[in-house]
């Protein structure tokens, strides 16, 4: 008896394996077809994707590649991109790339096309904001849009010169013939959905294109897709993997799912394969106030612990949230809870762990000028970088007196012992090193004694000995303010005004060394033991309210309108956010709310059916 059962249950956690199936049925050469496959946190759509590309590459890899064709996969972020990559083996049958990437890539050869797509939509821009501002009133937004329209005609100006655009995907365009990542989003697909070269060029390379998290892919480059497969069915497959639950950007596509075409599969799964029980349940109960998808959790999962801390939002936070940890601890009876490295704090924006892990200094400028957007996020902004990724590894090498590893990191990025200068210098080559080697110790007594230097003081050292090459906006960093300087630089030197181990603290934030991340960051990814932090006060954006979803906060009027036309709303959205940040927990969950209204938070939980009243906890 106990057998049987056994063996049912080992039955029942491969119900959905007939996905992986189908999937390769869409795929295979005889009858290929587009399909969606969208399903719960945690169902396994990252090991469905990679099954079908090992599919993919066996059975049609060598076929593909003898004709100069690929498999082309989107991912949502670089992470992302790199994990699926490794897991590919790096084969180059497959094009791994984020959005942006993979558009780069397609336009780039096309440098005329985008010079006529740059004038133009500058001009339609320019226009746009000159009826603006003749019809708007004066005040802030009209000082703005005035600089708006200078800077944009001084681009349109100095376009006509522009022998060749560039793009990086990963980190922030400087000078004007650098394109934004929103310009190439934007003509990247315009040029998919309107020209036909274009769309031969696409479907000819990638003949089968997998899209991850496609929830959230920007809504112009679906639309583009659609309109290509319409065009070239017969030999174009779009796959989409996603969950319309976990849409928490606002360029995702809202009725993504109603606009898929009905000849499409739709696979279904319908088991969470991550998290224990009792966190299935809540997923299942969130989840129940927007599409009642429900989800079942594997017959062999634990049951887990999910507890709600309800704090009072001017209470010290380090504390309370040490605190809850603490319980943690206790009822879900692992002591890994007690340290801070072994779990995940999930904070709402990057200043919460800006201020709580020390780098607010350098974080601020940085975001309040509002220029530099995703190279904040992923610390690819240049002169960061460079610090982080050259400095700080030398200065370490150096004070742990690994001499090997500090002449190993100048001769790999130093000028003054690059080929060139050998070469320019063959005669006296004990001359170069000294040199070099007095450079280092320059720059190195700013560490002398236990100081700790700044990072404008690091940088003017390097600038002075030359041992590093640094770009011209450095230039301009370290030089005295000028009228109507270019804002990212005016930020830039405020922010590398701190010690340069607050530059370290940021690093290790964006490389994912410390206990934070972002509600929004942990997309695709999973961790035994998750700590959610909801803190409206500390959140600094209106896209998301914890208070009015737990009812502690009223909803606003055009809340209330959107609700009313069907329309997504802010709290529709920090379900979504809620969703995503539990649905990470594999073992067990802590909630911690800041709030206003303690009480409000609490009956909002229960009625709802998140969590019964002794999962619940004042602090
Ligand atoms: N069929 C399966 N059998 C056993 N484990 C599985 C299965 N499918 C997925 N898993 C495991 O479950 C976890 C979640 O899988 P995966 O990350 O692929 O899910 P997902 O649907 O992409 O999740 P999310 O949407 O939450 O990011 C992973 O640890 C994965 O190894």
């Amino acid at each position: 008896m106990e057998d049987i059962k056994a063996a049912q249950q080992l039955s029942d956690n491969h119900i959905d394996d007939h996905v992986d199936d189908e999937i390769k049925l869409c795929l295979s050469d005889d009858s290929p077809k587009s399909f969606f496959m969208f399903a719960g946190a945690g169902s396994g759509k990252t090991r469905s994707l990679i099954n079908a590309l090992s599919f993919l590459d066996k059975e049609m890899g060598s076929k593909l590649s003898a004709h100069s064709k690929q498999v082309a996969v989107i991912t949502y972020t670089n992470a992302a991109c790199d994990e699926i990559s490794k897991r590919l083996q790096y084969k180059p049958v497959f094009a791994v790339s984020t959005i942006h990437s993979f558009l780069w890539e397609l336009i780039k050869n096309y440098q005329l096309d985008i010079k006529a797509w740059v004038i133009e939509s500058l001009k339609k821009e320019i226009a746009e904001l000159n009826e603006k501002q003749t019809k708007g009133r004066g005040g802030d937004a009209a000082v703005k849009r005035e600089s708006e329209i200078k800077r944009k005609t001084t681009r349109l100006a100095k376009i006509e010169t522009v022998k060749k655009f560039s793009y990086n995907p990963n980190g922030d365009n400087v000078g004007y013939d650098s394109l934004s990542h929103s310009e190439v989003v934007k003509m990247g697909s315009e040029f998919i959905a309107i020209e036909e070269t274009m769309q031969e060029i696409l479907v000819g390379k990638y003949p089968v294109l997998l899209i991850d998290e496609s929830q959230d892919t920007k809504k112009e480059l679906v639309d583009a897709l659609l309109i290509v497969y319409e065009k070239y069915k017969d030999r174009f497959v779009i796959g989409m993997f996603g969950d319309t639950m976990q849409r928490i950007y606002m360029d995702g596509k809202d009725n993504l799912a109603c606009c898929i075409p009905d000849e499409w599969e739709k696979p279904k799964k319908v088991m969470n394969h991550r998290s224990a029980t009792r966190i299935v349940e809540l997923a299942n109960a969130i989840r129940k106030t927007i599409d009642k998808q429900e989800q079942r959790p594997r017959s062999d999962a634990d049951r887990g612990t999910v507890r709600l801390f309800i704090v009072d939002s001017s209470a010290n936070k380090e504390e309370m949230e040490c605190r809850a940890a603490q319980i943690m601890a206790k009822k879900a009876n692992d002591k890994d809870w007690l340290d801070a490295a072994r779990y995940k704090s999930l904070i709402l924006e990057h200043h919460m762990a800006a201020s709580r892990f020390g780098f607010f200094d350098l974080y601020a400028p940085l975001n309040e000028s509002k220029s530099f957007d995703t190279s904040l996020r992923d610390g690819s902004i240049s002169e960061i970088s460079f610090l982080s990724n050259v400095v700080s590894p030398l200065v370490k090498a150096h004070q742990s007196s690994n001499d090997f590893e500090v002449s190993r990191i100048v001769r790999q990025h130093s000028p003054l012992l690059d080929k060139k200068a050998f070469q320019e210098n063959s005669a006296d080559q004990t001359k170069l090193l000294e040199t070099a080697e007095n450079a280092v110790e320059e720059l190195l007594l700013l560490w002398k004694c236990g100081a700790t230097p700044t990072c404008i003081e690091i940088l003017k050292a390097i600038k002075k000995t030359n041992l590093f090459t640094l770009n011209d906006r450095v230039d301009d960093i370290l030089s005295e303010p000028v009228k109507d300087e270019d804002k990212k630089t005016v930020a830039l030197r405020e922010a590398l005004s701190v010690p340069f181990d607050e530059l370290e603290k940021y690093s290790a934030y964006v490389t994912d060394n410390t206990q934070f991340a972002t509600h929004q960051g942990v997309k695709g990814r999973e961790f035994p033991r998750v700590m959610v932090i909801m803190d409206d006060t500390e959140a600094k954006g209106f896209l998301f309210s914890y208070e009015k979803l737990f009812g502690a906060k009223s909803k606003t009027e055009t809340d209330i309108k959107n609700e009313r036309e069907g329309k997504d709303t802010g709290i529709m959205r920090t379900t979504r956010l809620f969703y995503v940040a539990c649905t990470r927990a594999e073992k067990s969950l802590a909630v911690v709310a800041y709030t206003e209204n303690k009480q409000a938070v609490k009956n909002t939980a229960i009625s709802n059916g998140w969590f019964s009243a002794e999962e619940i906890e004042f602090l």
